[in-house]
């Protein structure tokens, strides 16, 4: 980011003969190829200003939505994306331990649960779940999320999940890559307009429900009416709230049961969806053999080892919500993770830097949920792409004058 000075002075007049405060927050001049923000420390008119150097233009934050439910996938996803950039992320060095924040060299990811305005014994009074918009505060979301992409740091809110207390702030500084992740990224059409790409993971709710067996019984020792009953309480938020995001995504990850088991009810094999939108600026979608087909593809046999139900590939051009997309599936599993160079191959507009990179980012995190499916190999490949549209975005902007707006 550009070198950020702190400046206070007495009047608005002494800062630049540009600048005047026109409204309560902040506003931006351009000031040696920096875009510049300054913001009232208090309403008084006359009193101390800080002055706070915005990102230069080709740096200026990039922000990426990433809605989901609870426990579907958003943290592994996460975790594929910051590999993809190459660094380690991590909770702000000596801050809040029970911070949802995680900092790298690239990215900082927030998590909206941190924008709950109600507390849980708050939500509880009020007879509320934290999905419902009344439990959350949109208005703040959306001045800090646009501070930050303006090139501001802001003190934002934390959501202990450990006491269920609202706790002090913490300070987050713009990062390269914001992502915000959580149950309410595209709800608020403010806060959506912010967004330079948008993810919802769409986990069907067979799949959620054994994910969630998976971990709250085996890892955290709940019973199975208990999960059954949670997730019965927050469907009809869900459905009203959380699901409908999903039109304004410009990717979604759909996950199913499989078709290749008749009534399969296991939820171990996962038919996976991957639907991009078109005519998104800067984002164009991964096909498999040649765009704009239908084409059916069943994989196994010399270059791919599979066992029972074996694998097969679609990709073909679709409506979703009124909106033209491609979508590429896989249902099955891989056995043999080093094999998916044979798949990687027959992909295309992958947004790789190298011949085989999907599969060594695949194959780095093996250990990962969702590796030998469809879910790690989209999510992977979800990542290169957002990697590649903060390239494009940057690039645009270093050619473009100062000021120039969302792609
Ligand atoms: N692709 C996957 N395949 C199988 N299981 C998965 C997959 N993704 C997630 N899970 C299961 O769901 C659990 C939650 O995943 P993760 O922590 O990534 O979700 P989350 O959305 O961040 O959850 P939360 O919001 O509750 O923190 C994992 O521990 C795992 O059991
Ligand atoms: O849907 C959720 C998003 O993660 C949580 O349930 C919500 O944030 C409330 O958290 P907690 O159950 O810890 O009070």
């Amino acid at each position: 980011m550009a070198s950020c000075t702190v400046v206070y002075t007495t009047t608005t007049q002494s800062l630049n003969k540009n600048c005047s405060f026109s409204s309560k927050s902040h506003l931006g001049f351009h000031h040696q190829k920096h875009l510049v923000f300054y913001k009232r420390s208090s309403s008084k008119r006359g009193s101390p200003c800080v002055i706070t150097c915005g990102a230069a233009a080709g740096d200026q934050t990039l922000v990426i939505g990433l809605a989901a439910d609870s426990g579907c996938g958003k943290s592994t996803f996460m975790r594929r994306l910051t590999s993809v950039f190459g660094g380690r992320a991590e909770p702000p060095k000596g801050g809040n331990p029970d911070s949802n924040t995680l900092i790298s060299d690239t990215t900082t990811v927030i998590c909206l649960d941190d924008y709950h305005s109600l507390d849980r014994t708050g939500r509880k009074e009020k007879g509320v779940t934290a999905l419902d918009p009344r439990a959350n505060d949109f208005d703040l979301m959306y001045e800090q999320v646009k501070a930050i992409k303006d090139g501001i740091a802001v003190q934002k809110p934390i959501y202990n999940h450990v006491t269920g207390l609202l706790d002090p702030p913490e300070l987050i500084k713009p990062p390269k890559i914001l992502v915000i992740e959580g149950l309410h990224p595209m709800f608020d059409s403010r806060v959506r307009e912010l967004l330079d790409f948008s993810i919802y993971l769409d986990i069907s709710n067979e799949v959620k429900f054994a994910w969630k067996i998976q971990r709250d019984m085996a890892e955290r020792g709940h019973s199975l009416e208990s999960i059954k009953a949670s997730i019965e309480a927050r469907k009809p938020d869900f459905d009203a709230f959380i699901d409908p995001q999903k039109q304004y995504a410009d990717a979604v990850i759909e996950v199913l049961p499989t078709q290749l088991i008749a009534d399969d009810n296991e939820g171990k094999v996962l038919r996976v969806r991957l639907i991009q939108k078109e005519g998104v600026k800067h984002f164009s979608p991964v096909y498999l053999f040649d765009e704009g087909s239908t084409i059916s593809w069943v994989p196994c046999g010399r270059k791919l080892t599979c066992s029972y139900p074996g694998i097969k590939f679609s990709y073909g051009p679709e409506t979703y919500y009124g909106h033209e997309v491609s979508v590429v599936e896989m249902d099955g599993q891989f056995d043999r993770l080093d094999e998916l160079i044979y798949i990687e191959s027959h992909l295309s507009n992958l947004s790789s830097k190298f011949y085989g990179e999907v599969t060594q980012q695949m194959l780095k995190h093996s250990d990962f949920p969702g590796s030998n499916n469809g879910t790690g190999l989209f999510q992977t490949i979800i990542g290169l792409k957002i990697r590649d549209l903060y390239e494009q975005i940057v690039a645009s902007r270093v050619e473009a004058p100062v000021g120039a707006a969302k792609a």
